[in-house]
């Protein structure tokens, strides 16, 4: 008798905390779901608007996209604190280059994007229903991650694109999305592509989410997103051996803003130490 005693008082007392477990990741859940059909509805709205607009793919329609995404930061109860938002005013092409933490990025993305700037993206976003057509009319250009060879003569084509069109490329070096609280080391992609096309490179940080999106706490509220444009920095005295120090400074510096931005203190690391 005294053990059934035991396991009612158990229950009554876990009960309400194992409910509460369920239903923060059951809400977590929900809202992502809810996100992603979000894009998928306005996708579906923007590609009309598009096609009517500008005939087919062009980065004109980024406009149209932007427009579109800078309505979604009312529905997750995001703020973004933007600075140095003149350091974009550049002459021609350039290559951007930010951290990548979810695909709410989204959003942080279009809420500073210049004119006349597309993104590498994987290329499984393709496929991704009305979210790939929308981003395929925008002028994303879209790699294969697991063909090295392929991707570099792809980035190869867009080095001659960006100045032969007057466009600014925006590339998530990490390479992959990263809600770790941290950077991870970055890929050399980006650093070829600003050398091969002779364009600076504008470094852009955006605070953590990890206290207001985090996926292994199934933590997903509104929240404020502190955004830096950093100066850009100059690669016309640069040659390919400078690369890799080329990627560390860049890593360096982009990491000190993130902690600094994130409210967190600043541990250097290498990023050649940090390799996965
Ligand atoms: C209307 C409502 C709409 C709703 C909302 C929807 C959408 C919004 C619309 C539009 C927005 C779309 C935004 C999409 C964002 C998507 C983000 C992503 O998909 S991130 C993932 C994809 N991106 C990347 O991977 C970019 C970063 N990666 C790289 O740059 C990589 O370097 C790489 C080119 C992919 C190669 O990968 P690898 O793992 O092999 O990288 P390494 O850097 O280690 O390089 C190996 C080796 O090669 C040398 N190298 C690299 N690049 C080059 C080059 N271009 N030329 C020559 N050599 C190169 C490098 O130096 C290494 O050699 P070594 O070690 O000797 O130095
Ligand atoms: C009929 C087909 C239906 C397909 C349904 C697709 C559902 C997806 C719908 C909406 C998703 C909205 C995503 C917005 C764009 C996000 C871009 C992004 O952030 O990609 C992640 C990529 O950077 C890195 O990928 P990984 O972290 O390496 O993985």
């Amino acid at each position: 008798m005294d053990v059934w005693w035991a396991l009612l008082y158990a229950m009554l007392l876990l009960g309400p905390f194992l409910l509460m477990q369920v239903s923060s990741t059951f809400k977590f859940h929900f809202k992502i779901f809810s996100y992603c059909i979000l894009c998928l509805t306005l996708s579906a709205l923007a590609v009309p608007v598009c096609l009517l607009r500008n005939g087919g793919r062009t980065v004109d329609n980024m406009r149209i996209i932007r427009a579109f995404v800078r309505t979604m930061k009312y529905v997750y109860g995001l703020r973004f604190q933007v600075k140095g938002l003149e350091n974009f005013e550049v002459d021609g092409p350039c290559v951007i280059i930010s951290n990548h933490q979810s695909i709410l990025d989204m959003m942080g993305l279009m809420e500073i994007l210049p004119d006349r700037c597309v993104q590498i993206a994987k290329k499984e976003l393709m496929f991704a229903g009305s979210v790939g057509l929308v981003t395929y009319l925008g002028g994303v250009i879209y790699i294969n991650r697991k063909r090295t060879h392929d991707a570099k003569s792809i980035m190869g084509g867009v080095a001659q694109a960006m100045t032969d069109d007057n466009l600014k490329v925006w590339v998530y070096p990490e390479g992959t999305r990263n809600n770790s609280g941290d950077l991870l080391p970055f890929k050399k992609g980006a650093f070829h592509l600003a050398l091969q096309a002779k364009v600076p490179i504008i470094p852009v940080v955006y605070s953590s989410f990890t206290s207001f999106y985090d996926k292994k706490k199934s933590l997903f509220t509104g929240g404020t997103i502190k955004v830096e444009v950093l100066p850009k920095i100059d690669i016309s005295e640069l040659q390919e051996e400078d690369i890799a120090g080329l990627t560390e400074r860049c890593f360096n510096d982009m990491r000190q803003v993130f902690f600094r931005l994130s409210g967190k203190p600043y541990t250097p690391i290498k990023q050649s130490s940090s390799r996965q």
